[in-house]
């Protein structure tokens, strides 16, 4: 099942007019360079990978009236979802493309942590194409706790929005698992993964799933290049339970109007998360795909419990920095 369709975009093409022969010409280039550089993504697409079919309508129609009027043109984003991994990135990006004066890729792109080396115009060239006015965007989780990111983005410019949607690390650090089980099913459980040591209640900061969790260790690293206020925390379980208030900050950050709304979000109650509606058409409201809202295992209360206990310090210090009680302990 394709996750978000996006074409809400429609509403952007011009209304139709017999095209001329020379607009015919550049609408043909533009669609070809199109493919050429859907071909030229990189491999690794996160797993999010379902709602790239998306992508398809999305850069199609930008095309389309790229060509009509010839003003749009690509751009290195203006801001990113930099992380993190399992807090709800990719729902927070799709309720984002519903906004017209944003644009963004469906895929990961990685430029930062993996495709770096490849510079600056192959990024730029993974972008869709905008409009005077418009913002560009990605999301790319593992940013956040990679060390090089922070530079690299500050060397593309230091004026970059940087959007963080953290969750409960202990939760976070569950989900992490069921992703990782999910594809690898004979790992050793959790609980096991968990420890260097059980019984001297050593925790294993070299997992990534726990690592990933010390979210002011992470965010040290980033404030040495950028001012706090250039961050917007979401809450990823806000943007479950109260997805159109955390959606009215978000638009709030980035400059935007708030047209996201509540009128946007259906909870479906089978799914257990908020489905997206569009509003000019009568048609089901679509949700993230099924990699989306796992269910998780049942992981031992005592484990459970050491982990909170573990990440107690960092959470509070977290709080501390960001100004903001998460609630999570
Ligand atoms: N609307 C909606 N629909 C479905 N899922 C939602 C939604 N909003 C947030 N979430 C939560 O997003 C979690 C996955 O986070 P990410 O998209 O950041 O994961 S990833 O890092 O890109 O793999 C995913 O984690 P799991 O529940 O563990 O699967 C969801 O809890």
């Amino acid at each position: 099942t394709p996750a978000f369709m996006l074409d809400e975009r429609s509403g952007r093409i011009p209304p139709p007019r017999p095209l001329q022969n020379q607009e015919l010409e550049m609408l043909f280039k533009t669609r070809s360079r199109g493919l050429l550089n859907n071909e030229s993504y990189p491999e690794s697409r996160g797993d999010g990978w379902e709602e790239n079919e998306a992508d398809t309508i999305y850069d199609e129609d930008s095309g389309l009236t790229g060509a009509l009027n010839g003003s749009e043109t690509k751009k290195l984003p203006q801001a990113i979802i930099i992380g993190v991994k399992k807090g709800g990135t990719r729902a927070l990006l799709e309720f984002l493309r519903l906004h017209p004066d944003i644009r963004a890729v469906g895929a990961e792109p990685h430029f930062f942590d993996r495709n770096y080396e490849k510079g600056l115009e192959w990024y730029r060239e993974l972008m869709p194409k905008t409009f005077e006015g418009q913002l560009t965007m990605e999301k790319t989780p593992s940013y956040f706790v990679t060390k090089e990111v922070p530079g690299r983005i500050h060397a593309m410019s230091k004026d970059t929005k940087l959007i963080v949607v953290v969750r409960d690390p202990v939760t976070r650090a569950i989900s992490d698992y069921t992703q990782t089980s999910s594809k690898k099913p004979d790992i050793p459980s959790f609980e096991c993964l968990t420890f260097k040591n059980i019984t001297a209640n050593l925790i294993d900061t070299s997992w990534s799933a726990v690592q990933i969790g010390m979210y002011a260790r992470h965010l040290e690293q980033w404030l040495q290049f950028f001012p706090l206020d250039q961050f917007l925390f979401v809450s990823g379980e806000r943007l479950i339970s109260d997805p159109a208030g955390e959606m009215a900050r978000v638009q709030h950050f980035l400059g935007l109007r708030r047209v996201v709304t509540r009128k946007h979000f259906h909870f479906n109650p089978a799914k257990g998360f908020p489905c997206l509606k569009r509003l000019e058409s009568n048609s089901k409201p679509h949700c993230l795909g099924k990699t989306k809202g796992r269910t998780h295992p049942n992981i031992h209360p005592d484990v459970i419990q050491r982990l909170r206990d573990f990440y107690k310090p960092f959470n509070k210090k977290f709080y501390h920095i960001t100004g903001h009680d998460f609630g999570w302990d």
